[in-house]
């Protein structure tokens, strides 16, 4: 596939001037006569090099403030016009069409526009169309015709006149086709993303451009990517790749630790997508104590994610324990010196920005999309359904214990006293199993659960659980509610002098 062609005229239409000079410089040396629109044309005279205004060749001049001055068929036939077609050839020759040899593009900002808050006005004004065209017409034609679609792209194709004084292979053409493709697709989805923003329309569109290869999926026999804006979220301090157990992870303590952004200094330590140890205390460093006691067995290896500053005095305990990534609103100076110490540790700030509004995952052969789960249970939300209300004490415990719950996998029973996860059972196909692990667990690392309360992510079907709680010590309970045998668990505790509070809102994790 070699059908070499020589570049010898260029039409240029760039939004962002930033890394054109060489490029015309280099046009412009092997004599290529460049066609140009407005502030691109004025760009290339400032640079002392000859340039055509398209005017001239449309006889027309640029219309309604910009919205049409390329959308002419002198520049839309000198791109889609096809060499070895004797007709095309001819026509050009009647109409007077320039031969267009390459097109170079840069779009208006459509993405950067809307991501400014700019007024709805100005973001339509930044729909670009005569560009677009542009580029889809050039990629339609890479057998005659190269288009550069993206800054990205620049100093590939300079490279490329560069190297070989102007002559394109087919090969290269039809590969800077597919990348102007790939950018055109990806505007259009930006713009159709923005016309959607209430979703009434039963349509997913996705277009990640920045894909990352991962070192394997979750298996090192699995390939694995990520397709997202990560430097959006974080700023990478220090560590190595992040793995896609890794990202997973990081997922899920951002958000269990969003539940607790304004609260007092609060510190979790995940495992497999789910906290194995969390507290609140005065301190960062009292915080990570007591949630590292959680379960120090699971911390090893585990991600752990802070929602204050990392000072130093809880930079030198986490340092005794082997952990992948430690992500902070920000860390001081002296914590991250030790924090370094681990070449391998990831070190990550999270920014200040919302996580996005709907969650996707694969399901058979499509995706599943639902809103996010933005409720938090509330104080003032609960109801209490037993004779013995809960104390203020145990009212924040349960709180505490439900927005953990939230992010566990179901089903799911989490154990907490104190502002300090006891234990939970995670992932359990029974709720009764997931309480007994969680009691068994809270043995295992000698807490003392009379008085602890117990948070449950869905109703309970039967007494059972409350049963084996209040056996355990525990004194007052946490669920959604809403079983037809609500009433059995209610008898039991007002039998035992447990509290049981209702919410109203279930919080599955699957
Ligand atoms: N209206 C048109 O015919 C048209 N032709 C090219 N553009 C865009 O105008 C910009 C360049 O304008 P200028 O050279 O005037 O700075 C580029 O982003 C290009 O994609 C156009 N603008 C928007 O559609």
């Amino acid at each position: 596939m070699s059908n070499e062609k020589t570049i010898k005229s260029a039409l240029i239409s760039v939004f962002s001037k930033d890394g054109l000079e060489p490029i015309v410089k280099e046009l412009d040396k092997q004599g290529v006569t460049i066609y140009s629109t407005g502030g691109t044309e004025k760009f290339i005279n400032d640079l002392g090099v000859n340039v055509v205004p398209v005017e001239d060749v449309t006889s027309y001049p640029s219309i309604l403030g910009g919205r049409v001055k390329t959308l002419h068929p002198k520049v839309f036939g000198g791109i889609l016009n096809r060499q070895n077609h004797d007709g095309d050839v001819a026509e050009l020759a009647e109409y007077d069409i320039p031969q267009i040899d390459v097109v170079i593009v840069d779009l208006y900002p459509f993405e950067k526009t809307v991501a400014s808050g700019a007024s709805n006005q100005d973001i339509i004004e930044k729909i670009d169309i005569g560009g677009i065209s542009l580029i889809r017409a050039a990629a339609k034609n890479y057998a005659d015709v190269i288009c550069v679609s993206s800054v990205d792209d620049y100093a590939e194709f300079l490279e490329l006149i560069s190297e070989n004084n102007g002559v394109i292979s087919e090969e290269n053409r039809k590969r800077f086709a597919g990348k102007a493709f790939n950018v055109s697709s990806h505007y259009d989805t930006a713009i159709f993303n923005y016309f959607n923003t209430d979703h009434n329309e039963a349509v997913l569109k996705i277009s990640e451009t920045n894909g990352k290869v991962l070192r394997y999926g979750e298996n090192p026999h699995q390939k694995g990517f990520f397709f997202g804006n990560f430097d959006e979220l974080f700023t990478k301090l220090h560590g190595k790749e992040l793995s896609y157990n890794n990202l997973l992870d990081v997922d899920a303590a951002v958000n269990l630790m969003l539940e607790f952004k304004n609260d007092a200094p609060t510190f979790a330590i995940l495992k497999h997508n789910n906290a194995c140890g969390l507290a609140q205390r005065n301190t960062l460093h009292e915080a990570y104590v007591d949630a590292l006691a959680g379960d120090p067995v699971s911390a090893f290896g585990g991600v752990l994610i802070s929602n204050k500053e990392i000072d130093i005095a809880t930079a030198q305990e986490i340092h005794k324990l082997f952990c992948e990534v430690v992500i902070a609103p920000s860390f001081s100076a002296e914590a991250l010196e030790v924090l370094k110490g681990k070449k391998n540790r990831i070190l990550l700030v999270i920014h200040d920005i919302d996580m996005p509004k709907t969650n996707v995952r694969s399901c058979l052969n499509g995706v599943l999309v639902q809103d996010r789960n933005s409720i938090t249970d509330k104080a003032e939300d609960l109801k209490n359904v037993t004779n013995i209300a809960p104390t203020q004490a145990q009212i924040d415990d349960l709180i505490f214990a439900s927005k953990i719950c939230k992010h566990t996998k179901s089903n799911t029973i989490v154990l907490a006293k104190n502002k300090q996860l006891c234990a939970s059972g995670t992932g359990q196909t029974s709720r009764v199993d997931a309480l007994e692990q969680a009691i068994h667990k809270a043995g295992t690392f000698k807490f003392d659960l009379n008085g602890a309360v117990m948070a449950s992510d869905a109703f309970f079907p039967f007494p059972d659980c409350v049963e084996i709680a209040n056996n355990a010590g525990i004194a007052a309970v946490i669920q959604p509610g809403g079983s037809i045998k609500d009433q059995l668990s209610i008898d039991y505790c007002n039998d035992n002098d447990v509290a049981m509070v209702m919410t109203g809102t279930r919080h599955f994790k699957h």
